[in-house]
């Protein structure tokens, strides 16, 4: 559902009518770290490396199977060469069915017997002789190569490299699947087959999967989304023939959601994470529930801090048209001329709001510019922190599920263009010294999404742990974003309070302000990352400080 400029540039598609909020305020069952659900560069050195571990478990099935193909062949050997003289004097012919039952002989007569038997034989002597000095030799010789250590070694090497993901890395996983869920209010059933809102692809879930994130659904209290993963594997266990869990234990799983559902809607605290009626599993209600938090409302243009901010946020990453056809009528998409800059190479500029303006402009960068601004960043990429309540300190959060680094792009003759082209641009101090910072580049993982928030930093609050350095800079007037990769699904940046959503297109930027020509921090400026469903989402942050820009406030892109 991306937005293609020169088509129908200001129109966003209207997806769906529906949507919920529930996830962006689960409460969570992670700590964050560092994390890989939330890291594009740690997940692809993950897949990377794990090439290396498949290829060492594929070489240590091919040495163990060898090495049981030595035994084996032994076994048969003496089998077939020694039992059919023991068992009859004209014994049958020896065949080729392999042994499956071994007879030893360990009596004094028997033993007696075969060694008689044996040494008497001239083809039985022979091959005696030979199972000694070669399957033996050769059993022994592969016993002395240690497959299992061979194994660690490979294994002691990648660790050395890469600190391996662990359960916490799982449950931030199935936290980015709930979020992509509930933002886009993907049906369990396709999305669990691999199919993103239209996007098919070859690659699912297990029913084992499924499984687990119903059961963290359900310890998080969220029991609808339990009720839909566990129904979800049980049915993949009943009718797909998935046999990575029995059915029976899913279908336990899934009445204690049900039980746990059905009690929590009679409790006196209205839990929002529950359907408004009862569930029951002899119905085969599927498809027909209602949950509490289901809403069509939407309110636009409050400054007051509400869950309103949210359920706009997710209806605009859903699709979902806020504003009244009256309101959007005349935005428009135009080519830049007014500076001599643009006259040969005009700027595409489309408006998404007017006042207070948010603008996007399509072709700013080039793909071999961010190709160097992706290798510059990469290597230093970490968990994003937001501004946190304990003494102000920045803290990892569920928040904000991304990675990010920062760039000096003056130590970079390349890098260098961006703010200069960036002052260029909005007709504000960029370059000066103080007037803005370095760039900052983000990704998204696994749902990766940055809720609704504002870019100023200054509040009475914490504005006591403020350096003097970030004082005499001002606070954040405007913010420059550009959009360093595609996405295929998801991904936008959503405007709560103004009904806008920008789609993101490599190479584009948006701009708008932060702060209203007062100085004060324009509450209409709310804005966050939708979850990604599909694709890699990058984006580089560049935000421009207000003392810098004392005399000029100008938007040179606004077309009046
Ligand atoms: O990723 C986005 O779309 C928004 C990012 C953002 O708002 C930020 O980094 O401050
Ligand atoms: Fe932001």
């Amino acid at each position: 559902m991306s937005v293609h400029y020169g088509r129908k540039c200001q129109v966003w598609e209207v997806q769906r009518t529906t949507f919920l909020v529930l996830v962006y305020l689960l409460p969570l069952l992670t700590s964050a770290t560092d994390d890989y659900y939330t890291s594009l560069v740690g997940l692809q050195k993950l897949a990377r490396v794990e090439q290396q571990i498949v290829s060492a478990i594929s070489e240590y099935v091919t040495n163990l199977e060898r090495r049981l193909q030595l035994a084996k062949r032994y076994l048969n050997d003496y089998e077939k060469s020694v039992l059919p003289a023991m068992s009859a004097e004209e014994g049958p012919s020896e065949t080729e069915q392999p042994v499956t039952k071994l007879t030893v002989y360990n009596n004094e007569k028997d033993l007696n017997k075969l060694a008689e038997k044996v040494s008497s034989h001239p083809l039985m002597t022979y091959r005696l002789i030979r199972r000694y000095a070669k399957e033996l030799l050769d059993f022994e010789k592969d016993l002395r190569k240690d497959h299992d250590k061979q194994f660690s070694r490979v294994m002691e090497k990648i660790r050395k490299g890469l600190v391996l993901p662990k359960v916490n890395d799982v449950n931030g996983a199935i936290e980015g699947l709930l979020r992509i869920q509930d933002a886009y209010d993907v049906d369990i059933a396709h999305f669990s087959k691999g199919s993103f809102n239209g996007l098919r692809t070859n690659s699912g879930l297990l029913a084992i999967d499924c499984y687990h994130v119903g059961l963290y659904s359900l310890k998080s209290h969220v029991y609808t989304r339990a009720i839909e993963w566990l129904e979800q594997a049980y049915l993949m266990t009943t009718e797909d023939n998935d046999t990575s869990i029995d059915s029976q234990t899913v279908h336990e799983a899934l009445q204690e959601a049900v039980r746990q559902h059905n009690a929590a809607i009679h409790q006196t605290v209205r839990n929002p994470y529950v359907y408004r009626a009862a569930v029951n599993r002899n119905l085969t209600d599927r498809g027909s529930r209602v949950r509490v938090l289901a809403t069509k409302q939407y309110k636009l243009y409050m400054k007051d801090s509400s869950m309103m901010d949210f359920t706009n946020f997710a209806a605009l990453c859903n699709g979902t048209h806020l504003r009244v056809p009256s309101a959007t009528k005349d935005l428009k998409c135009w080519y830049e001329t007014k500076s001599p800059h643009f006259l040969l190479d005009p700027l595409k500029v489309e408006m998404h709001h007017r006042n207070p303006p948010v603008l996007q402009i399509y072709e700013v960068l080039p793909d071999w510019m961010i190709s160097r601004i992706l290798a510059k960043a990469s290597p230093s990429m970490v968990r994003s922190k937001v501004q946190g309540t304990l003494e102000n300190k920045e803290i990892a959060s569920a928040v904000r599920t991304s990675t990010t680094t920062w760039l000096p792009e003056s130590e970079d003759k390349i890098l260098k263009r961006i703010p200069q082209r960036v002052e260029l641009l909005t007709g504000l101090k960029v370059t000066e010294p103080g007037s803005a910072e370095d760039l900052q580049i983000s990704s998204y993982g696994i749902g990766g999404h940055y809720n609704p928030h504002f870019d100023t930093l200054f509040d009475t609050a914490t504005m006591s742990s403020v350096s003097k350095e970030e004082v005499l800079m001002g606070d954040r007037i405007a913010t420059f974003m550009f959009y360093l990769s595609d996405v295929e699904r998801g991904g936008g940046t959503a405007f709560p309070r103004l009904g806008v959503v920008t789609s993101p297109i490599k190479g584009s930027a948006i701009f708008w302000y932060n702060m209203m020509s007062d100085g004060k921090p324009d509450l209409l400026s709310l804005h966050g990352g939708c979850p990604v469903l599909y694709g890699n989402k990058w984006v580089a942050n560049k935000w421009i400080r207000s003392n810098a820009q004392m005399f000029t406030r100008p938007c040179s892109l606004d077309r009046d």
